[in-house]
């Protein structure tokens, strides 16, 4: 039997909670016999500066970089709010996908037939929805130098950011965009703001060379970022697969997630480059979403972002289509028969808690595994 060495940060606020239900999902699967899954966990985020006054450990990052696969919670929360820069919640995050070169983030964003009325939107405009947004996440404006504050003459400050993008980043971002597109629908937009920044005319040009030289078989269109996100809310079903930059895809992908009802729906992968030589890349699995302090602890996070991000790393990771495929079924089979946490029931709707919401898809696993 297959064994994938898994290492599991749940990290801050809703995260654990999140995670225990992705525990139940491996252990149904290990105890099937599907794979034998070797699972570690560790610290990260502000759990792991509370206890090492950094938010990850370089022995946390050393089994990142062995594992086969890494499976994220959440970072951050108001209790850090005071903590340096450099040692934030979110830093160790930027770290792990920095350090593993996880530079392709897939946000599918699905509306499972069930919650099309879940969203805010009208049912018309989400029912059927299936798109996804690939995020590049190693560079951009999150990781551009300088950074800095800095203090001006006269006593002033200055905050710095620096957008920076190479030919060769926005290549391979690309060519993730059209390979995945070329599975799908066969189209792709592209997302930049290239009338204000040079980052934005150099994405645009080299997106174009690129379908041109290698992808003239999809379509290829280009919206500007703003205008992007209207059209979301407009009429996302008119996207397939959309690519843009770290910063404009962590906000899209959040818009996007109210398309199928809630922040707590959304999955993620942050991929890194296949080795030629063993065809194996390092992954991190990640639900969308942070770590919600407004309801931690509470027993209300809705698992399936999380649960989903699992099933990502079974169908990229480790090769178990079966498996990934039994996950998704049994989330959109809940969902059908009504199961809801709060985030996504109707008003005067029964809700269920984390826990329950986790161990009805294991149960539907079971029932639809028989
Ligand atoms: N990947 C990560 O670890 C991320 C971490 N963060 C961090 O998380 C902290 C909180 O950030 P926020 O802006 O509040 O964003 P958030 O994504 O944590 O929460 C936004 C809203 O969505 C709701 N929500 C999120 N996930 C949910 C779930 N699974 N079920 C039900 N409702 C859910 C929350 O209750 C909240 O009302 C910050 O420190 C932020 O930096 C934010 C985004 C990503
Ligand atoms: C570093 C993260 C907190 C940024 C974020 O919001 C995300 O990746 O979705
Ligand atoms: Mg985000």
């Amino acid at each position: 039997m297959a064994s994938f060495n898994v290492l599991m940060l749940p990290g801050d606020g809703i995260g654990p909670e999140v995670m225990a239900e992705v525990g139940k999902v491996v252990d149904f699967l290990d105890k099937q016999g599907v794979a034998r899954f070797e699972t570690e966990t560790d610290l990260v985020g502000g759990a792991c500066y509370d206890a090492h006054k950094v938010s990850i450990t370089d022995a946390a990052m050393a089994r990142a970089q062995a594992a086969d696969a890494v499976l994220f919670g959440a970072v951050g929360g108001p209790k850090w709010d005071a903590v340096p820069y450099d040692a934030r919640p979110e830093a160790g995050l930027l770290r792990l996908r920095k350090d593993l070169g996880l530079f392709a983030n897939l946000r599918p964003a699905i509306c499972y037939p069930a919650l099309a009325d879940a969203s805010s939107l009208k049912r018309e405009v989400v029912e059927g929805l299936d798109i996804v947004i690939v995020r590049e996440l190693t560079g951009g404006v999150y990781f551009g130098e300088p950074k800095e504050i800095v203090t001006l003459e006269n006593g002033e400050k200055r905050g710095v950011d620096t957008q920076v993008y190479t030919t060769h980043e926005i290549e391979r971002i690309g060519r993730v965009a059209f390979e995945l597109a070329r599975k799908r629908r066969n189209k792709v937009t592209s997302s930049e703001k290239r009338n204000v920044m040079k980052s934005g005319v150099l994405w645009n040009q080299v997106t174009s060379a690129l379908h041109k030289a290698e992808f003239g078989d999809v379509e290829l269109e280009h919206q500007l970022a703003d205008a992007l996100a209207m059209q979301l809310v407009r009429w996302p079903k008119q996207f397939d697969v959309i690519v843009t930059d770290n910063l404009f895809g962590d906000i899209l992908s959040d818009i996007a997630a109210m398309l199928t009802g809630s922040l707590g729906m959304l999955p993620s992968a942050s991929l890194g480059a296949e080795d030629p030589a063993t065809g194996k890349r390092k992954a991190l699995y990640e639900p969308v979403h942070g770590s919600a302090p407004d309801i931690a602890g509470k027993g209300l996070a809705n698992p399936i972002a999380m649960i989903g991000s699992f099933a990502m790393s079974l169908r990229y990771s480790f090769g178990l289509l079966e498996a990934a495929d039994l996950v998704e079924t049994a989330i959109a089979n809940v969902l059908a028969q009504g199961l809801r946490t709060k985030d996504i029931a109707a008003a005067g709707q029964n809700a269920v808690g984390t826990g329950e919401m986790g161990a009805a898809i294991v149960k539907e696993m079971q029932a639809l595994a028989r």
